[in-house]
């Protein structure tokens, strides 16, 4: 399988003293469908920071194929980020002087493979939406439309921090299953952390992290074609 990003030795600190991240090594592979599962505060969000580009590592390298991206310019990363890469942020990041539909609609690269608005609004059950600004829309209603934002772009890395921490269950079915979709019929590959077990059903493969570690890394032997959230054990 095509190696498309590698984390090689890297380490976060903050202030010089916490490290929050110790020498992560990871290889993500095209097409599959990624979950990191860990507590709140292992160090998921900084190392999807610094995996997407929007954060340098204290000591270490990220590749994209042949190119570093801990040490390129930065009109380089913003490349990259524009046309390769999306973020779904777990605070949403919507601008408030915009519409439901001019947000969504600064994913866009103006290329061929964007998604369509309207399909995707109405997949994600948002499509009556286009009008209002974000302070008219429920949290859930937020978070759905920046996950519209990051991916109308149709991007071939789509990182997704806590992705579907405000929605219900319905929602977040609509979410996992449409992201699953967009894994199997464009590959996209998907790094999806979370804390929440549930969503390791779908994935490809679980990496779990515990103290700015991996603790474990393994393939999923049966990865489920939809999300069943209504399973309330596991065995
Ligand atoms: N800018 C920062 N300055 C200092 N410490 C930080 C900064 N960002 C994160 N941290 C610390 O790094 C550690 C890891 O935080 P991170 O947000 O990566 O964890 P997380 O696993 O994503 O947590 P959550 O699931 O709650 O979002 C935490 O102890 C946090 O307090």
């Amino acid at each position: 399988m095509e190696t498309v990003l590698k984390i090689q030795g890297v380490s976060k600190n903050f202030n010089h003293f916490d490290t929050v991240l110790h020498e992560i090594n990871l290889s993500f592979f095209a097409q599959t469908f990624n979950v990191i599962l860990g507590q709140s505060g292992c160090g998921k969000s900084t190392l999807i920071n610094i995996m997407s580009g929007l954060m340098k590592p204290t000591r270490g390298n990220v590749y994209y194929k042949d190119l570093d991206i801990s040490h390129a310019e930065k009109k380089e990363i913003i490349k990259l980020r524009r046309y390769k890469f999306s973020n779904i942020f777990q605070d949403y990041l919507l601008l408030s002087e915009l519409t439901v539909r001019e947000n969504i609609e600064l994913g866009k690269t103006g290329r061929a493979h964007d998604l369509e608005y309207s399909e995707l609004t109405e997949r994600l059950g948002i499509e009556t939406l286009a009008e209002r600004f974000p302070n008219e829309l429920s949290g859930g209603q937020q978070q759905r439309v920046s996950i519209a934002r990051a991916m109308i772009k149709n991007p071939e890395i789509l990182f997704c921090d806590e992705a579907t921490g405000a929605l219900d269950e319905t929602n977040s079915k609509l979410v996992v299953d449409y992201l699953k979709e967009l894994n199997k019929t464009y590959g996209t590959i998907i790094i999806f952390s979370t804390h929440n077990l549930k969503i390791s059903t779908v994935a490809d493969r679980i990496i779990t992290m515990k103290d700015g570690l991996i603790e474990d890394d393994y393939q999923n032997p049966f990865p489920q074609s939809t999300f069943r959230n209504d399973i309330r054990r596991f065995s």
